[in-house]
């Protein structure tokens, strides 16, 4: 099973489209619904999730959970039952956002340090939350060590979690290299529960060595497939071989940018957009970061629409 993962600011409805219409991706999450001590209104969760007028799927057809960030547990629980309500698969929980302003509100990777707490947070969900709707959480190896990874992922487990990804990096370590995917096993090791793998997959290579090393049959891969949208596609497919071609994949961007300037929410949101993935493509396309040159000083939605068009045909035409 193949999962991408919840990226705020990145992976939102229109990229997950793009991505799982692409192929090979199985499940979605959100970006976090934040929590603080209300019950969120509807609207706010169809912001983040349109899918779920869609009976929670893409257009291709793949499910999206809603994750949420919050630390009071019968706050996240009343939210995890209105997400429930509203048609979410699965009701997942972020104990690894590392933004200092989350962490300071006591979300995310913070409480890491506080395993108790995880615990009822979870076992809070689990009660508010229909049987049939699995709840899961996200977290990483800890805070600032891995001194107690263990015993957090023991109690996700332990509070009737279905599913735990890890993210396998401490807090601190932020986005740096390397991930440790030892860890994975161990944790695996300990705990009953499905534990998905993350972290650091960019190629076939990186998935098939995260899976042997880790064990974990379940992987989620997030700048990976941002970077190389066809990867999800090429590991289902089992075949060996190179990104799709620049070609093939630059009418996926324009059909991107049309769809976040039918978004509506301003003239420099889709440029914005646009310049933010382009700026993730280089990583595998260089043609990505002569387009992201071209377009580097243009603010204006149409003439960037327009180049973009340009960019299209010229690349069709060889
Ligand atoms: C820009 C960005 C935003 C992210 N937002 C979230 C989020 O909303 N929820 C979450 O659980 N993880 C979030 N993450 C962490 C990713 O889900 C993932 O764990 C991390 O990027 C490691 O996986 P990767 O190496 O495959 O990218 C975010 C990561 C990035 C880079």
């Amino acid at each position: 099973m193949l999962m991408l993962a919840p990226m705020e600011g990145l992976v939102d409805d229109v990229m997950r489209d793009i991505l799982t219409r692409l192929g090979g991706v199985d499940v979605c999450v959100t970006e976090f619904v934040r929590v603080t001590s209300v019950l969120l209104p509807a609207r706010m969760f169809y912001r983040l999730a349109p899918e779920l007028r869609n009976g929670a799927r893409t257009r291709a057809g793949t499910p999206v959970r809603v994750q949420l960030l919050g630390s009071d547990p019968a706050c996240v629980a009343d939210n995890a039952a209105r997400a429930a309500e509203l048609g979410a698969p699965a009701v997942d929980i972020n104990f690894g956002c590392p933004a200092p302003t989350v962490n300071r509100h006591r979300g995310g990777a913070v409480l890491l340090k506080e395993p108790a707490l995880m615990h009822d947070i979870v076992a809070a969900m689990r009660s508010a939350v229909p049987a049939h709707v699995p709840v899961t959480a996200k977290m990483r190896l800890g805070y600032e060590d891995t001194a107690h990874t263990l015993e957090c992922a023991a109690a996700v487990a332990d509070a009737g979690a279905s599913e735990l990804v890890v993210h396998a990096r401490t807090k601190v370590e932020g986005y740096r290299p390397p991930a440790h995917w030892e860890w994975l096993a161990r944790i695996r090791e300990h705990v009953s529960l499905p534990v998905v793998a993350n972290g650091e997959v960019w190629t076939i290579e990186d998935y098939r060595t995260i899976r042997s090393v880790s064990g974990c049959e379940r992987v989620m891969i997030g700048r990976g497939l941002v970077a190389a949208p066809d990867l999800a596609q090429r590991i289902a497919a089992g075949t060996e071989g190179d990104p799709m071609p620049w070609a093939q994949l630059l009418p996926w961007v324009e059909d991107f940018y049309t769809q976040c300037r039918a978004k509506g929410e301003g003239s420099r949101y889709p440029v914005a957009r646009l310049k933010q993935w382009l700026g993730q493509l280089r990583r595998t396309y260089p043609e990505a970061g002569q387009l992201f040159e071209l377009l580097r000083r243009e603010t204006d939605e149409a003439v960037v629409g327009l180049r973009l068009a340009g960019a299209v045909s010229a690349a069709a035409s060889g």
